[in-house]
């Protein structure tokens, strides 16, 4: 509600009183216009692959217990040595995907993407199975059997194996196969099937096509971010299964705790960079420096450096 009221003065431009506040991804474009209009705010645009970056690197490096593996419903924490972190693959599944490589602080190149991503889940459930939210959708795939849409391997080969080319009969052969093959249409089927051979679908793909960049660039670690994941099981155990079928368990999937929030985190973290970087130490807000602390779910942002109360800003960053 304070937003128009806590943004802030452009430190570049001191004898302005301009408000902006900094913003990534597309919506920093898209919205600019109703941000000025509505809140007199100005939307100070970062750059949304470096944004993930920075938030990535932040996340791993300051926060305790950020990475974790999730495997047959086992969440593991991973112990990620700051020293010893780069390079590794950043995965952002938001509506698309974006696979970056990472090689240091500021260090980075998107090396490959995909269309297939949240949206083609979110957007081809809505139309297959009328949910009207996300959520609904999410839940309905707890509840599913992607076997009665999707072909396996058995369905083809009359119930047995493929094993000569290590393919076991309940591996999915062709997703959403059976459908062409029985004389059945939407109504027939269950929106849970629906919305549970869905997932396997975009998340495997994801997985898959994830590994094999890895491959590309042997990265051993690859990290999985993006509001997609949301922290559902399912979702990141089809990504974990894909991931470790596709390298012959060379290669290990790592989810993030904060995985909605890089972007957000990235472009916060810019006001630091833009006014520590370029400026003299008499430019630098009051409000500087940041004091990042964590626990349990959330990050704590202070920037309350030397300045008086009024100007203080707390940000917590929390996951719902
Ligand atoms: N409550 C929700 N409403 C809509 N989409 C959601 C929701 N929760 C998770 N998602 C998923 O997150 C995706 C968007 O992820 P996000 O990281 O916010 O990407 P973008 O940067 O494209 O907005 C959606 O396509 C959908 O798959
Ligand atoms: C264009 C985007 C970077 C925008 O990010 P998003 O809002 O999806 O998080 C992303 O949708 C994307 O990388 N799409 C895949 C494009 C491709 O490489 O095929």
């Amino acid at each position: 509600m304070k937003l128009h009221l806590g943004g802030f003065h452009d430190c570049t431009a001191p004898s302005s009183d301009k408000i902006f506040i900094k913003a990534t991804g597309g919506g920093a474009y898209k919205f600019a216009d109703l941000f000025k209009e509505k809140l007199g705010v100005s939307l100070d645009k970062e750059d949304e692959m470096e944004c993930l970056v920075t938030g990535a690197n932040f996340l791993l490096k300051a926060v305790h217990q950020e990475a974790f593996t999730y495997l047959d419903g086992q969440k593991e924490f991973a112990q990620i040595d700051p020293n010893d972190l780069y390079p590794y693959l950043l995965v952002n599944i938001g509506s698309g995907v974006s696979m970056i490589k990472v090689d240091g602080d500021g260090k980075f190149e998107r090396v490959s993407g995909t269309s297939l991503g949240g949206g083609t889940f979110w957007g081809l459930g809505r139309l297959l199975t009328k949910c009207k939210n996300f959520d609904e959708l999410l839940e309905l795939s707890h509840q599913g059997n992607n076997r009665v849409i999707d072909m396996l391997v058995g369905d083809i080969y009359g119930g047995t194996d493929y094993a000569k080319i290590g393919l076991s009969a309940t591996t999915i052969a062709s997703s959403f196969g059976k459908a062409i093959s029985d004389n059945k249409g939407l109504v027939d089927y269950k929106p849970e099937d629906i919305s549970r051979s869905l997932l396997r679908m975009i998340s495997n793909n994801i997985g898959q096509i994830s590994y094999l960049n890895a491959l590309r660039f042997g990265l051993k670690r690859i990290f999985f971010a993006g509001f997609f994941i949301r922290g559902h099981a399912y979702t990141m155990d089809t990504i974990s299964v894909a991931v470790n079928f596709w390298s012959k368990g060379e290669a290990e999937a790592m989810f993030l705790r904060h995985e909605g929030f890089l972007g957000a985190l990235g472009a916060f973290m810019s006001y630091e960079k833009q006014c520590l970087d370029g400026l003299t130490v008499n430019k630098i807000p009051q409000r500087f420096p940041i004091s990042v602390s964590s626990a349990g779910n959330k990050i704590y942002c202070s920037m309350n450096g030397k300045s008086n109360d009024n100007e203080s800003i707390e940000c917590t960053v929390y996951r719902t």
